[in-house]
């Protein structure tokens, strides 16, 4: 569903994405790891068409996404690291704002935004300005946006950072809920949050992939160890 080749960006002369491979099957959640820096939100807003790639190649669902953007994009729900809310709009206003940006049919965007608005738990605050809202609101407010489409695959940039224990729960559960219909590539910090929620996880390091596979077989190849063992251990981030 996610096919990403020798993908290489360069901010100048510094290359951020240094040639990164990786597939993702149809109906995966997968873990994209890393620490600060390591380019996984580059990588993200390249497959979502936000930035362009220096080189290599991305197709979501079979479309390129540097020859057949809008069509990969069609089939794309993007949710960045810090959500770009319009505050003076009102939730149910801004979805429908977005809706018709992204294309849903007039007739069903009133379905669609009753659809969302329920599975993400934001129906109570329909008529709320999102600048009124706490951030774990706003953040159900971006991923309800990111589902507006029905997209068959989700990017969703730390979903969770700076969310409250009961808001990180939740926010999981839906996740995992929305594995069950939409293939997920989800970037965190919380390693927990991988163990709880996905099927396989991919390391980026330094702008290259640094480990992949099921949680399992990573785990193995590391000799059992904890993700977060795996992960101090590649990324050198306490030695
Ligand atoms: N617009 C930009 N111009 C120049 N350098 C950039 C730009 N955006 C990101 N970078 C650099 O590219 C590298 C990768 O950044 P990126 O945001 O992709 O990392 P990340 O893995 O998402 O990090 P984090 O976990 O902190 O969000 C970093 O060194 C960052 O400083």
């Amino acid at each position: 569903m996610i096919h990403v080749e020798n993908l290489t960006k360069y901010y100048g002369d510094y290359p951020a994405v240094r040639g990164i491979s990786f597939d993702v099957a149809k109906g995966q959640i997968v873990g994209f790891l890393g620490p600060n820096g390591a380019g996984k939100s580059t990588t993200m807003r390249i497959l979502s068409g936000f930035l362009t790639a220096s080189s290599g190649k991305a197709t979501i669902d079979g479309q390129d996404v540097f020859w057949r953007p809008i069509e990969a994009r069609r089939r794309i729900g993007y949710m960045p690291e810090s959500c770009p809310l319009y505050l003076e709009m009102r939730v149910e206003e801004y979805l429908r704002f977005r809706a018709g940006l992204k294309d849903v049919p007039h007739r069903k965007q009133r379905s669609r935004i009753d659809y969302v608005a329920e599975r993400c738990h934001i129906a109570d605050v329909r008529r709320q300005l999102i600048g009124t809202l706490s951030k774990g609101y706003r953040q159900r407010v971006g991923l309800a946006d990111a589902l507006l489409a029905d997209p068959p695959v989700l990017i969703l940039d730390e979903p969770t950072a700076g969310l409250d224990p009961t808001q990180i729960r939740e926010t999981r559960n839906l996740i995992r809920e929305l594995g069950q219909q939409h293939t997920i590539l989800l970037s965190t910090h919380i390693l927990p949050e991988v163990e709880a929620t996905c099927d396989s996880m991919i390391l980026i390091y330094q702008g290259q992939v640094a480990a992949m596979g099921t949680l399992g077989g990573v785990r193995q190849q590391y000799g059992n160890r904890t993700l977060e063992e795996i992960f101090v251990r590649i990324t050198g981030a306490e030695r």
